[in-house]
């Protein structure tokens, strides 16, 4: 039996172009940071990955990749630990608090998901297999995902390219963007972020989006941007016509106290977002899906120890997605489609990435009827395009961004702005 010990690591922060999208803390800025990791094997196989790249989370990465050096690429555990190590105390600021607070945990689960997932690609590269395999086995070749709608500008302030989509500020600019998408790609359940205008204009955005597609699952999810009465007050309005009610308001027993008063299933990835989180939440009954997501619960086995916990305690599992490129996309669709209560449609942002924006060759994994097929090749089954990440990473170099910070970016429009939450 042969090693596949790491002997080099790299990390290439990338920037993309991301439309305003419009959100509880604020609107995106013009660009969203992404890293690329390639862990180099003494076989001379390269596993890849990819990451968040703010500032923050690129300190952890370079602090944890001088530690897995000269690991073998198969021991997880053993790679677990040294990165632990390598962590000790530390707890990074969380890429946006859009995905609770930080946490000691959540910093050594995001630092180690990082380099497990690019070890699973080696692994499958070094025996043939696909990652999926490695989990455990297909049981579904076809992912399904959502089409994640979102309030928008037409365009950001200042001198920055128009993206296609146009302007989405009322149900009718909802209703549009939703079959604009739906016909592009054929998503099968809908998703609107919300908490980005007065409830009752939220209401009505999702009772359009169910007149025009009554055959469709819809979410809404406002970022805790909602007090408990408002939550409440929004339930009853729109009961029955959810599919789940996504993080209406902050914290676990404020989401508790929607959860006591409404049929509707509450989910979340705000303050459910790691193994220490779910005691409480199981204990109060706060949240009936959790929204997983290996960039931050610790990879791909923690996704599945996740998914057991789930079903041990008669909870949905979903899936959650920031601006990500398509390395990310098809780790998605491995853990996905490895998991069998891993059921509900996942989201995913890749439909607000530029069209040529993708470090995967050939421009990214796209989906038809809905759903992504998983990639043949072993591995995750993606390749690096190189001048595309040349060509990102240089965006990068110059783009300024450095964290994401979508407050601010709110801020030069709005001077007033403070993001504070719940605001309604
Ligand atoms: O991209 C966004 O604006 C989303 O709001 C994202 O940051 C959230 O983390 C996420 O998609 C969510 O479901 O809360
Ligand atoms: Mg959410």
């Amino acid at each position: 039996m042969t090693d596949l010990k790491i002997v080099a690591v790299d990390i290439t922060p990338v920037a993309l172009k991301d439309p305003p999208l419009l959100n509880s803390s604020g609107v995106h800025e013009p660009y969203a940071l992404r890293s690329i990791i390639e862990v180099h094997t003494d076989a001379g196989i390269v596993g890849v990955n990819e990451a968040y790249g703010d500032d923050a989370t690129l300190a952890l990465l370079h602090q944890s990749a001088d530690a897995v050096i000269g690991a073998d690429a198969f021991d997880l555990n053993g790679i677990g630990r040294r990165v632990a190590t390598a962590v000790g105390g530390a707890e990074a600021s969380s890429p946006t608090e859009l995905i609770g607070a930080a946490s000691h945990d959540k910093t050594v689960a995001q630092a180690f998901a990082a380099f497990e997932v690019a070890c699973f690609d080696a692994q499958g590269k070094a025996t043939g297999r696909r990652v999926v395999d490695l989990l455990g086995g297909a049981v579904r070749e076809r992912v399904d995902f959502s089409a994640y709608l979102f309030y928008k500008w037409a365009e950001h302030p200042g001198d920055f390219d128009v993206d296609p989509w146009g302007e989405a500020l009322d149900p009718d600019g909802i209703v549009d963007q939703a079959r604009r998408m739906v016909d592009k790609y054929g998503f099968g359940s809908l998703k609107l972020k919300g908490g980005v205008f007065a409830p009752e204009e939220e209401i009505e955005a999702v009772k359009a989006l169910r007149r025009a597609f009554p055959d469709r699952p819809v979410r809404l999810d406002p970022n805790a941007n909602w007090t408990v009465e408002t939550s409440h007050r929004v339930a009853a309005a729109l009961e029955g016509e959810l599919e789940y009610l996504e993080d209406p308001t902050p914290g676990i027993p404020g989401m508790a106290e929607v959860a006591a008063k409404t049929d509707l299933p509450l989910a979340t990835n705000m303050c459910v977002t790691s193994f220490a989180d779910i005691p409480e939440s199981i204990r109060l009954d706060a949240v009936q899906v959790i929204l997983s997501d290996h960039h931050f619960w610790g990879g791909l086995r923690a996704t599945q120890n996740l998914a057991a916990l789930c079903d041990t305690f008669g909870l949905g599992l979903s899936m959650h997605s920031n601006t990500h490129l398509g390395v990310s996309l098809a780790a998605m669709a491995h853990i996905a489609a490895s998991t069998p209560n891993l059921t509900y449609a996942l989201d995913t942002h890749t439909p607000w990435k530029a069209q040529d924006e993708d470090v995967v060759l050939g421009g990214g994994l796209t989906f038809t009827d809905g759903a992504l097929t998983l990639p043949r090749g072993p591995g995750l089954g993606v390749e690096l395009d190189r001048d595309a990440i040349a060509r990102l990473h240089e965006q990068y170099l110059t783009c300024g961004i450095r964290r994401r910070d979508d407050v601010g970016w709110m801020r030069r429009v709005r001077p007033e702005w403070t993001g504070k939450r719940p605001r309604f």
